[in-house]
């Protein structure tokens, strides 16, 4: 499949900070692709890069197989976190203003049903709920039927379930081939969405894959954790690494290992076992937690 973005040592300086460190990726037609990492690790300065809304210091991208130009950004649809809407419009007299921007602009009734505004259509859309809100602005950034949409945080402060539905949507929007590329704090948003993901810490890129083979190549077995308060007294001969109430072992013979801790008179209460995750393997890639 070709890719829709390719961005070869992508570089970008704020004075002497260096926000973005000689970065390459490509991004398959289609893909969710998702750009993860702690606050401050560069993410947003990349994105806006390749919405073309910050210059590059160096480097290239590529868009639609081409060196990025303002006529490839009409196909290029980007849901902001703070998009300024005007007073007093409702939902419907919104989206008619912003489809006139366009010659070509999607059917609104299509959005419409595709972002399930039909029961707040007539609501000042100043006035919705957060869930509400988010589906108006992605039915925003696909107003121009783009074939590539940037999501910025499109979840952050909803509620699980409205969260769960705005999933539903993207899945939507991706059945319709369109490429996604978001930006989550998310990591369980991040496993169930996106087919690759890169990790960017301290401006470069830690980890590149899909979520499966990334968690499958770093962590073989299933993660042990067992509160510290039952190691207390006793010399635990296992390797394990300290979290914070808890230590935490991984191990391919889950048997073996709980046998091994019994025959040390280490107690199993408050054991969990669990698979790793996307936050585990971004505190055994960089050392430290993917969130403050
Ligand atoms: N316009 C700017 N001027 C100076 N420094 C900036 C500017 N924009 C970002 N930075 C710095 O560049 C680094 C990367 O910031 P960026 O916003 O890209 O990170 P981020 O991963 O998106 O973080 P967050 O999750 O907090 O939004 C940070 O150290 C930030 O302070």
């Amino acid at each position: 499949m070709a890719d829709v973005i390719e961005v070869r040592s992508l570089t970008k300086t704020y004075g002497s900070l260096l926000a973005v460190d000689g970065i390459s990726f490509a991004i398959a037609e289609g893909s969710c692709f998702g750009l993860l990492g702690p606050n401050g690790a560069g993410k947003t300065t990349t994105i806006e890069m390749l919405e073309g809304i910050v210059k590059p210091t160096s480097g290239l991208i590529s868009l639609f197989g081409q060196p990025a130009s303002k006529a490839l950004y009409s196909r290029v649809g980007i849901q902001f976190q703070h998009t300024a809407l005007q007073d007093h419009l409702t939902v419907a007299e919104t989206l008619q203003l912003f489809a006139s921007f366009y010659e070509q602009p999607a059917a609104i009734a299509e959005l419409v049903e595709l972002c399930a505004l039909g029961e707040f259509i007539r609501q000042d859309a100043r006035k919705l709920s957060g869930g509400q809100r988010q589906r108006m602005l992605l039915a925003l950034a696909l107003i121009n039927n783009p074939d590539l949409v940037f999501l910025d945080e499109p979840t952050t402060g909803l509620d699980p379930q409205a969260r769960r539905n705005f999933w539903d949507l993207i899945g939507a929007i991706k059945a319709q081939g369109k490429t996604i590329v978001l930006t989550t704090h998310y990591m369980d948003e991040a496993q169930m969405l996106c087919d690759t993901i890169a990790i960017l810490d301290q401006g470069q890129i830690v980890a590149r894959g899909s979520p499966s083979s990334l968690l499958a190549e770093h962590f073989q077995g299933v993660l042990v954790q067992l509160p510290k308060a039952n190691l207390v007294g006793k010399a635990v001969d296992l390797a394990f690494v300290e979290r914070n109430q808890h230590i935490e072992l991984l191990t391919e013979q889950l048997d073996k290992t709980l046998q091994q801790l019994l025959a040390q008179g280490i107690p199993l209460d408050g054991m969990q076992i669990k698979s790793a995750n996307l936050d585990d393997l971004f505190l055994k890639l960089t050392g430290h937690a993917l969130r403050g």
